[in-house]
Order: C-alpha cells, then structure tokens, then sequence
C-alpha cells in the first residue's frame, strides 16, 4: 500500500508526478472553504501533508492520528507549532538556502525602488505629469556607500550582504541573538546592538524569523530610533512589525519610506492605511517566487517528503531529534 499524502499547495506538475509515483496523493492547488471539509476528511488518514501556510498545532495533529511527516514549501515555519509536532513524533522540515538569492534580489529591488522612488517616479511618468525637466522635490537618495542594517542575519541576510558590500560599496552593520563570524569575516560585517544599528543605519532590513521573540520587534520606539532619512525594509513576516506604528512613522516623516513584502493580514486589506502612501512601496509576498527557486522549493519539499516517510533522514529537517 502507497502511503496516502496530501499537497495542499499548487507545485510544479514534474514534482507532483514524482510524488505520485510513490505516494497516493490528494491534491489540492490551495486550500479554501469549498474544500476544507474534503481536506479534513483526508486528514484522518494522511502520513504526511506537503505546501506552505497551513497552520499545525495539537488541535489539527488531533484530527491527523497518522500524520508523520509536515513538509512546508517555506523556510520560514512559523506555522507549525514545533513543540507540539514534535511531542507528537511528527517529523517537520522546511525549505532553506534554495531560495537565498531570489529572497535577497528582493530585498535589493526593495531597498533602491524605496531610496530611488522608482515606483513613485514611474507614476508620474505614466500619469502624464512629467512635463519639465525634474527638480529636487523628486530626487531619492543614494543606495551605494550607505550604512546597511540587517536585523536577523542568517542565510538571507548574509545574502543581502554580498550584494550590498560588493555590488553597491555598502557598509554592514547587524544584529542578532548571538555573532555571526561568516558574515564578520566574508562581508565585513559589524555586530552591534538593536538600538545602535536602528540609530546608525540609512537602511534597516529585517530578516528574522516570526517567534514570540521577535513579535512586533519593530514598534513606535524603534522607528523613532531610526534616522528620518532612512527607510525600513520587511522580508520577514508582517508580525514582527507593529503596523500602526509603521504608518505613524512615515505619516510624520520619521523615517524616509518602507519597502514590505510582508503584511499583518495577507492578501493586505485594500483600504489598510500603508497602501494609500507614496513612500510605501508594496509586494504580494514574493521574496522568492521566480520559476526556478519555486521549482527548487517543491523538489527540496518532495525530497524532504519522500526521505521520511521511507524511514530516511530528510536533507532540511526542523525537528531532526523526532528521528534520532
Ligand atoms: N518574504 C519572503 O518571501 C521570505 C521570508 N523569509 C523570512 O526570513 C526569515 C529568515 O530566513 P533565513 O535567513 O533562511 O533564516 P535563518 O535562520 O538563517 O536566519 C534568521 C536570523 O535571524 C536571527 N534571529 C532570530 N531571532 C532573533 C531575535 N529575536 N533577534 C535578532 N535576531 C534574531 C538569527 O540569529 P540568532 O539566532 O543568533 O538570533 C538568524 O541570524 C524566515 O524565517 C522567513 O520568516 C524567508 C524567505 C522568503
Ligand atoms: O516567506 C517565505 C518563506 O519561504 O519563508
């Protein structure tokens, strides 16, 4: 008998043919009301489920008693509650590393589409306003040899970091929990604390992981830290920022502008307050979808799938110590 498996996320045909091979799978392109009940129902007797978002707790391995394997299409997990698979046996693992370029490209077109109001300028082009030669109250500010500050620098962050130091002169500043001597050694990179990299930076990046730590990270005091010449740029997750605070800060020319392909609620509500300002620029949530890193997150996710359930060791587990 073929394992029973659920994709609940829309993936690559040759990926879910591969599956299919060795898997009996139920295939949902993405989850919605029309199609929760069907996917309850084959809850009951999947080994594992494969996509990005769907939240994981006691209360749905409750419903899942065969469940052995979560295998996210993300890297970030913040959907599962690890503590709760875990204690279940439930093996979990996620998609690093395979989508760092792709993420940091995004954070790049973010950082000089803020500073360079490219999207603002494109606007004006557009709706037929550029009548003269442009004066200064439409100049941006300069990316190269500006002061970066990457807030969580980990794979992504070390990513940005390359591009930065080698591709734009930029000098990089960080902070995390504990030092990061790959980044200190290859890019130069400087540790300081939280408070110091949002006083001293002209671009504040955040890449952390969403945990209870790092919740509305970036609240009121931290934006009034910032210089008013700066911008702030969110790959993480919409949580880690208090949102209104966000809005008071660009209201009031706290801080120069935002670049965010994160939101709070997603998709963003269309009447939320950040979509109606000049100096936001807005992305759907996708730091890593290009064809070719989504291609290489559904076969890294498939490869993860497809070890565990044959008893083998996942190449990126979460929760590696539920196999040991
Ligand atoms: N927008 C998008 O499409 C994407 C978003 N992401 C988001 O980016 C996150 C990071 O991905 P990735 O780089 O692979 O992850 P990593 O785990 O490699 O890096 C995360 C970094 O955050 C730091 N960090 C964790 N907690 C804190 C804290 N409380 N304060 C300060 N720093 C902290 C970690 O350092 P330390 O442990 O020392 O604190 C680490 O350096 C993902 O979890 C996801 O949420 C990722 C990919 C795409
Ligand atoms: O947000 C995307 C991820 O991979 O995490």
């Amino acid at each position: 008998m073929l394992p029973k498996v659920i994709v609940y996320s829309r993936i690559p045909e040759d990926v879910l043919a591969r599956i299919q091979e060795s898997c009996e799978v139920t295939y949902y392109e993405k989850l919605n009301e029309e199609n929760h009940s069907s996917f309850m129902k084959e809850l009951t007797n999947a080994e594992a489920v494969l996509g990005s978002g769907l939240k994981v707790d006691k209360d749905l391995l409750a419903k899942a008693p065969k469940l052995s394997v979560v295998s996210n299409i993300t890297v970030g997990y913040d959907n599962l509650n690890i503590d709760d698979l875990t204690e279940r046996g439930v093996l979990a693992t996620n998609t690093p590393t395979v989508l760092d370029d792709t993420v940091a490209d995004t954070m790049m077109s973010l950082i000089l589409a803020t500073r360079r109001r490219i999207v603002e300028l494109d606007q004006l082009v557009k709706s037929g306003n550029w009548k003269a030669n442009i004066s200064k109250e439409h100049f941006g500010l300069d990316v190269h040899h500006k002061k970066l500050g990457i807030i969580g620098m980990g794979r992504v962050g070390q990513t940005v970091a390359k591009r930065a130091e080698a591709g734009f002169d930029m000098e990089i500043i960080y902070h995390n929990r504990s030092r990061n001597e790959w980044a200190e050694q290859n890019h130069h990179a400087t540790y300081c604390s939280l408070e110091e990299l949002l006083k001293e930076s002209d671009v504040v990046c955040l890449l952390t992981p969403l945990t209870k730590e790092t919740y509305e990270l970036m609240g009121k005091e931290e934006f009034q830290l910032m210089k008013k010449t700066a911008v702030f740029i969110n790959g993480s997750r919409g949580a880690t920022v208090d949102e209104d605070a966000l809005v008071q800060a660009l209201e009031t020319g706290e801080i120069y502008a935002a670049g965010l392909d994160v939101f709070k609620e997603e998709p963003v509500p269309v009447d939320h307050p950040l979509l109606t300002m000049k100096n936001v620029v807005t992305l759907p949530h996708i730091g890593s979808a290009t064809h070719e890193t989504r291609h290489k997150m559904a076969e890294l996710a498939a490869d993860n799938m497809l070890a565990a359930l044959g008893g083998a060791c996942p190449p990126t587990p979460i929760n590696g110590e539920v196999r040991s």
